[in-house]
Protein backbone atom coordinates (compact mmCIF):
# COMPACT_ATOMS: atom_id res chain seq x y z
CA UNK A 1 0.00 0.00 0.00
CA UNK A 2 2.81 2.39 0.62
CA UNK A 3 4.74 1.89 -2.34
CA UNK A 4 1.09 2.73 -4.21
CA UNK A 5 1.01 5.87 -2.93
CA UNK A 6 4.51 6.94 -3.28
CA UNK A 7 4.37 5.42 -6.90
CA UNK A 8 0.98 7.28 -7.72
CA UNK A 9 2.83 10.84 -6.35
CA UNK A 10 5.74 10.08 -8.49
CA UNK A 11 3.26 9.25 -11.89
CA UNK A 12 1.84 12.72 -10.68
CA UNK A 13 4.92 14.65 -10.41
CA UNK A 14 6.28 13.39 -13.38
CA UNK A 15 3.15 14.50 -15.34
CA UNK A 16 3.23 17.89 -14.03
CA UNK A 17 7.06 18.13 -14.61
CA UNK A 18 6.49 17.51 -17.92
CA UNK A 19 3.90 20.52 -18.39
CA UNK A 20 6.75 22.74 -16.22
CA UNK A 21 9.26 21.65 -19.18
CA UNK A 22 6.84 22.64 -22.05
CA UNK A 23 6.87 26.66 -23.10
CA UNK A 24 4.48 26.21 -25.78
CA UNK A 25 1.88 24.53 -23.57
CA UNK A 26 2.68 27.57 -21.31
CA UNK A 27 2.72 29.89 -24.20
CA UNK A 28 -1.61 28.67 -24.88
CA UNK A 29 -2.43 29.24 -21.05
CA UNK A 30 -1.25 33.09 -21.54
CA UNK A 31 -3.21 33.75 -24.96
CA UNK A 32 -5.96 32.42 -22.88
CA UNK A 33 -5.62 34.33 -20.24
CA UNK A 34 -5.46 37.60 -22.26
CA UNK A 35 -8.47 36.68 -24.64
CA UNK A 36 -10.36 36.45 -21.23
CA UNK A 37 -9.52 39.33 -19.43
CA UNK A 38 -9.52 41.53 -22.76
CA UNK A 39 -13.41 39.52 -23.46
CA UNK A 40 -14.05 40.77 -19.32
CA UNK A 41 -13.14 43.85 -19.80
CA UNK A 42 -15.41 44.42 -22.98
CA UNK A 43 -18.08 43.11 -21.16
CA UNK A 44 -17.80 39.50 -21.70
CA UNK A 45 -17.53 36.59 -19.40
CA UNK A 46 -16.35 33.56 -19.04
CA UNK A 47 -18.27 29.99 -19.26
CA UNK A 48 -16.72 26.60 -17.94
CA UNK A 49 -17.92 23.16 -18.30
CA UNK A 50 -16.86 19.55 -17.63
CA UNK A 51 -17.89 16.06 -16.38
CA UNK A 52 -17.54 14.68 -12.98
CA UNK A 53 -13.95 15.75 -11.38
CA UNK A 54 -13.45 18.55 -13.97
CA UNK A 55 -17.14 19.74 -13.10
CA UNK A 56 -15.55 20.18 -9.80
CA UNK A 57 -12.79 21.72 -11.69
CA UNK A 58 -15.30 24.07 -13.30
CA UNK A 59 -16.84 25.40 -10.25
CA UNK A 60 -13.51 25.83 -8.56
CA UNK A 61 -12.17 27.98 -10.56
CA UNK A 62 -15.38 29.88 -11.06
CA UNK A 63 -15.02 30.75 -7.38
CA UNK A 64 -11.79 31.51 -7.99
CA UNK A 65 -13.23 34.75 -10.43
CA UNK A 66 -15.91 35.98 -8.50
CA UNK A 67 -13.91 35.46 -5.32
CA UNK A 68 -10.88 36.14 -5.70
CA UNK A 69 -7.25 34.23 -5.92
CA UNK A 70 -4.32 36.28 -5.70
CA UNK A 71 -5.78 40.01 -4.97
CA UNK A 72 -8.14 42.37 -4.01
CA UNK A 73 -10.03 43.35 -6.72
CA UNK A 74 -13.72 43.60 -7.90
CA UNK A 75 -15.65 40.90 -8.81
CA UNK A 76 -14.75 39.19 -12.20
CA UNK A 77 -17.83 38.03 -14.79
CA UNK A 78 -17.37 33.49 -14.88
CA UNK A 79 -20.48 31.44 -14.73
CA UNK A 80 -19.94 27.51 -14.53
CA UNK A 81 -22.54 25.61 -16.52
CA UNK A 82 -22.00 22.48 -13.94
CA UNK A 83 -23.92 23.74 -10.91
CA UNK A 84 -27.72 24.48 -11.66
CA UNK A 85 -29.64 20.94 -10.91
CA UNK A 86 -32.75 22.43 -12.36
CA UNK A 87 -31.02 23.40 -15.57
CA UNK A 88 -29.56 20.36 -15.97
CA UNK A 89 -31.99 18.12 -14.93
CA UNK A 90 -34.69 19.79 -17.20
CA UNK A 91 -32.08 19.87 -20.12
CA UNK A 92 -30.84 15.96 -19.53
CA UNK A 93 -34.20 15.05 -18.76
CA UNK A 94 -36.42 16.36 -21.97
CA UNK A 95 -33.86 16.75 -24.51
CA UNK A 96 -30.54 14.42 -23.33
CA UNK A 97 -27.21 14.91 -21.22
CA UNK A 98 -25.85 15.54 -24.31
CA UNK A 99 -27.15 19.09 -24.64
CA UNK A 100 -26.57 20.03 -20.77
CA UNK A 101 -23.53 22.27 -21.46
CA UNK A 102 -24.50 23.10 -25.67
CA UNK A 103 -28.03 24.53 -24.53
CA UNK A 104 -26.88 26.57 -21.48
CA UNK A 105 -24.32 28.24 -23.88
CA UNK A 106 -27.09 29.24 -26.42
CA UNK A 107 -29.19 30.66 -23.24
CA UNK A 108 -25.95 32.27 -21.30
CA UNK A 109 -23.43 32.99 -23.93
CA UNK A 110 -22.94 35.86 -26.17
CA UNK A 111 -20.68 36.98 -29.12
CA UNK A 112 -16.64 37.94 -27.30
CA UNK A 113 -17.44 35.49 -24.69
CA UNK A 114 -15.15 32.89 -23.91
CA UNK A 115 -16.07 29.25 -23.24
CA UNK A 116 -13.65 26.99 -21.76
CA UNK A 117 -14.53 23.22 -21.71
CA UNK A 118 -12.49 20.76 -19.65
CA UNK A 119 -12.45 17.15 -20.42
CA UNK A 120 -9.78 14.83 -19.93
CA UNK A 121 -10.66 12.33 -22.93
CA UNK A 122 -11.38 15.95 -25.03
CA UNK A 123 -14.10 13.39 -26.07
CA UNK A 124 -17.19 13.64 -24.17
CA UNK A 125 -20.00 14.60 -26.15
CA UNK A 126 -21.95 17.22 -23.93
CA UNK A 127 -18.13 19.11 -24.30
CA UNK A 128 -18.02 18.90 -27.65
CA UNK A 129 -21.63 20.21 -28.63
CA UNK A 130 -21.17 23.17 -25.84
CA UNK A 131 -18.09 24.10 -28.13
CA UNK A 132 -19.64 23.81 -31.62
CA UNK A 133 -22.42 26.13 -30.18
CA UNK A 134 -19.94 28.58 -29.07
CA UNK A 135 -18.27 28.82 -32.38
CA UNK A 136 -21.42 28.99 -33.84
CA UNK A 137 -21.83 32.55 -31.51
CA UNK A 138 -18.99 33.96 -32.19
CA UNK A 139 -17.40 32.70 -28.44
CA UNK A 140 -14.11 31.85 -28.25
CA UNK A 141 -13.22 28.50 -27.28
CA UNK A 142 -10.22 27.45 -24.66
CA UNK A 143 -10.19 23.27 -24.08
CA UNK A 144 -8.15 21.66 -21.56
CA UNK A 145 -7.93 18.23 -22.42
CA UNK A 146 -5.32 15.38 -22.07
CA UNK A 147 -4.65 12.06 -24.56
CA UNK A 148 -4.46 13.71 -27.28
CA UNK A 149 -7.04 16.56 -26.96
CA UNK A 150 -9.77 14.47 -28.80
CA UNK A 151 -12.70 15.66 -30.72
CA UNK A 152 -12.52 18.74 -29.21
CA UNK A 153 -8.89 19.52 -30.33
CA UNK A 154 -10.09 20.67 -33.96
CA UNK A 155 -12.95 22.53 -32.08
CA UNK A 156 -11.28 24.71 -29.66
CA UNK A 157 -9.21 27.77 -30.70
CA UNK A 158 -6.89 27.44 -28.17
CA UNK A 159 -5.54 23.70 -27.10
CA UNK A 160 -4.39 22.99 -23.50
CA UNK A 161 -3.48 19.36 -23.85
CA UNK A 162 -1.93 17.41 -21.19
CA UNK A 163 0.89 14.99 -22.22
CA UNK A 164 -0.51 11.58 -20.04
CA UNK A 165 -3.42 9.08 -20.85
CA UNK A 166 -4.22 8.86 -17.09
CA UNK A 167 -7.16 10.79 -16.44
CA UNK A 168 -6.63 11.70 -12.82
CA UNK A 169 -2.62 12.88 -13.61
CA UNK A 170 -3.87 14.77 -16.70
CA UNK A 171 -6.81 16.48 -13.64
CA UNK A 172 -4.02 17.24 -11.45
CA UNK A 173 -2.05 19.24 -14.22
CA UNK A 174 -5.63 21.16 -15.32
CA UNK A 175 -6.08 21.89 -12.00
CA UNK A 176 -2.66 23.52 -11.30
CA UNK A 177 -3.01 25.67 -15.31
CA UNK A 178 -6.93 26.71 -14.16
CA UNK A 179 -5.17 28.22 -10.87
CA UNK A 180 -2.64 30.09 -13.11
CA UNK A 181 -5.06 30.75 -15.70
CA UNK A 182 -6.96 33.08 -13.08
CA UNK A 183 -3.91 34.47 -12.16
CA UNK A 184 -3.17 35.38 -15.30
CA UNK A 185 -6.47 37.20 -16.21
CA UNK A 186 -6.03 39.20 -12.62
CA UNK A 187 -2.54 40.14 -13.70
CA UNK A 188 -3.49 41.07 -17.35
CA UNK A 189 -7.21 42.91 -16.13
CA UNK A 190 -5.55 44.66 -13.46
CA UNK A 191 -1.66 45.21 -14.14
CA UNK A 192 0.71 44.27 -11.57
CA UNK A 193 0.41 46.88 -9.55
CA UNK A 194 -3.21 46.67 -8.86
CA UNK A 195 -3.78 46.64 -4.79
CA UNK A 196 -0.14 47.73 -3.90
CA UNK A 197 -0.38 50.57 -1.46
CA UNK A 198 2.28 53.77 -2.48
CA UNK A 199 4.83 53.77 -0.24
CA UNK A 200 5.26 57.10 1.80
CA UNK A 201 7.87 59.18 1.50
CA UNK A 202 9.03 59.02 4.28
CA UNK A 203 9.68 55.43 4.12
O1 LIG B 1 -12.85 12.66 -11.40
C1 LIG B 1 -12.92 11.65 -12.08
C2 LIG B 1 -11.74 10.78 -12.22
O2 LIG B 1 -10.63 11.29 -11.52
C3 LIG B 1 -14.18 11.26 -12.79
O3 LIG B 1 -15.30 11.76 -12.09
C4 LIG B 1 -14.18 11.80 -14.25
O4 LIG B 1 -14.15 13.21 -14.20
C5 LIG B 1 -15.43 11.33 -14.99
O5 LIG B 1 -15.29 9.95 -15.23
C6 LIG B 1 -15.70 12.08 -16.30
O6 LIG B 1 -16.94 11.68 -16.82
C7 LIG B 1 -14.61 11.89 -17.36
O7 LIG B 1 -14.94 12.67 -18.48
P1 LIG B 1 -13.85 13.38 -19.41
O8 LIG B 1 -12.77 13.94 -18.53
O9 LIG B 1 -13.32 12.32 -20.35
O10 LIG B 1 -14.60 14.45 -20.16
ZN1 LIG C 1 -11.44 12.37 -9.59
Amino acid sequence: MIEIVKKQLLQSVETMTKVAADESLHAIVVEAARLTAESMKNGGKLLVCGNGGSAADAQHLVAEFVARLTIDRPALRAIALTTDSSILTAIGNDHSFEHIFERQVEALGREGDVLLAISTSGNSKNCVLALEQAKKMGIHTVAYTGNDGGKMKSLADLNVIIPSNVTMNIQESHLALEHILCMLVELFYFGPDFGKQPKKLSE
